[in-house]
């Protein structure tokens, strides 16, 4: 145990470190709030912005998403229904295209609930909230686009994004789906991108994070926010995980013209984002697509009982040829410990791949990609670095290290996160625990109890028993 709270607290103030140093601490302006707690809001903010960034880069494909859709229109007497095909939204022609161009044959769940509000006359504001792969971009550049004016040379659409990386991502998009619109300009509003003095923008659509937005819209006068007819706030569970965003965010938005549309996105919808999305956006609409629900009933689950690391470490190349069958994923608990396991199964002559923390956003998401397209079997890493990203279809998982949090309690949430399975890919799983003390046999008591599910005692040095966790 306190070898454990050691470790993590080496790996918070790397990763502390590391996040001061990338995130540029004088350009954005990130202050510690008023009990001093600049770390953790700073680990939280890189945590859930590179999160996000990753499941991009790495997605191919929408989620899909069998959940009921709860829609709260503002007006009930203007009833919009959804649409099941993108020619019932009446798109320009030139959008339609672009939309059939990037492959979509029709809208998903939250796009069917959102577009028909985002492009009512007059303007409906809009707070979405829907799980990450859903569709929620695509949504709003399509409101965007159909919204803007391409005769008119100034800005009239604004988007902000939490991240310079997040807001050239969704630029993309406006540009593949704006494809078959020429005349139709983006301008990035992003650090690093210096204008001249006393110029105002041309481009329609101006994607940006909120300082540089906000010194664009005020400071500078590049833009007019007066001229604003689409506001959107994308990411807005990702952007309140810094203070100095959120007041931005607020402070652009006051900017803005009473008419103006407003449109909030966000993955998830906890308190905080929900205060945060009344703030800036006025009357809303709210449309809500409930998340999957992960569940432990598909999921065998055991332990293994060990005396130390290398113990550990012996059963784990016990089970190797069982759990390889499939795809495994291996958790442990610091970067330290998952490099050391990487080298020692390699050193065993087993294939692996290691997912860390000191990895650039782009390397993990190649690293990540490369283990869901079946090119390495088995994937070691610290939950810092694979938290809230969907991994689903790996059947196996390992716990090297169990989850805990910083007091050393058991991580429920963490432990159904990582083993846990929705509907979509219900089939059946398998969970494997490392237990190495009493301690870590407490935590994995309390986390049966927790989930009130049997975990069974296997041996690995059986072999039998082996044989029957592999069928
Ligand atoms: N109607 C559609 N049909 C097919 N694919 C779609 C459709 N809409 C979006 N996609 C694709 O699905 C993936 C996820 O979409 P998108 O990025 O819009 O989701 P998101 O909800 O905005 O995710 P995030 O919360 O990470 O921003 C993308 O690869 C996108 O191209």
């Amino acid at each position: 145990m306190a070898t454990d709270s050691w470790a993590l607290a080496v790996d918070e103030q790397e990763a502390a470190a590391e996040s001061l140093s990338n995130l540029h601490l004088k350009e954005e302006k990130i202050k510690p709030d008023a009990n001093g707690n600049l770390k953790i809001n700073v680990i939280s903010f890189k945590d859930r912005a590179a999160q996000s960034l990753l499941n991009k880069l790495i997605r191919s494909n929408l989620v899909d998403n069998t959940n009921q859709v709860e829609v709260l229109q503002r007006d009930p007497n203007s009833p919009l229904y959804s649409v099941k095909s993108f020619e019932e939204l009446r798109l320009k022609p030139q959008l339609l295209q672009g939309v059939y161009a990037m492959g979509f044959n029709r809208p998903s769940k939250i796009q069917e609930n959102a577009l028909p509000l985002m492009l009512a006359e007059p303007p409906q504001n809009l707070i979405a909230q829907s799980q990450s792969g859903t569709g929620k971009t695509a949504a709003f550049v399509l409101a965007m686009l159909s919204h803007v004016e391409p005769a008119n040379k100034y800005p009239q659409c604004l988007c902000l994004s939490p991240t310079y990386e997040l807001a050239l991502q969704t630029g993309k998009v406006i540009e593949q789906m704006g494809k078959f619109y020429p005349e139709l300009k983006l301008a990035y509003a992003v650090r690093g991108n210096k204008l001249e003095r006393g110029q105002k923008i041309s481009e329609q659509i101006v994607i940006g994070t909120p300082g540089t937005v906000l010194d664009w819209c005020s400071k500078l006068k590049f833009i007019d926010p007066k001229k604003i007819k689409v506001f959107v706030l994308d990411e807005a569970d990702v952007m309140i995980a810094t203070q100095g965003h959120q007041d931005q965010s607020i402070r652009i938005q006051r900017m803005l013209p009473r008419n103006c549309q407003m449109l909030l996105f966000s993955a998830t919808f906890e308190d905080s984002v929900w205060k945060f999305a009344q703030k800036v956006v006025p009357d809303p609409n709210v449309i809500k697509l409930k998340r999957e629900e992960e569940t432990l009933d598909t999921i065998k689950q055991y332990y293994v009982l060990c005396n130390s690391r290398d113990e550990k470490f012996q059963a784990l190349c016990n089970l190797y040829g069982a759990i390889t069958i499939a795809q495994a994923m291996i958790f442990c608990h610091t970067r330290k410990t998952a490099s050391w396991l990487a080298a020692e199964l390699s050193k065993e002559g087993h294939q692996v791949a290691l997912l860390s923390g000191e990895m650039m956003v782009e390397q993990r998401a190649a690293v990540i990609e490369r283990f869901r397209e079946g090119k390495e079997k088995v994937l070691v890493t610290t939950n810092v670095c694979a938290r809230g990203i969907d991994v689903e279809q790996v059947s196996v998982v390992i716990n090297f290290d169990l989850p805990v949090d910083k007091d050393g309690n058991p991580d429920n949430e963490t432990y159904l996160h990582r083993i846990g399975r929705t509907g979509r890919f219900g089939k059946r799983g398998l969970a494997v625990n490392m237990v190495d003390s009493k301690h870590s046999m407490n935590i994995l008591n309390r986390i049966q109890e927790h989930f009130n599910k049997k975990i069974e005692r296997l041996d690995t040095d059986d072999l039998d028993e082996i044989e029957k966790i592999a069928n």
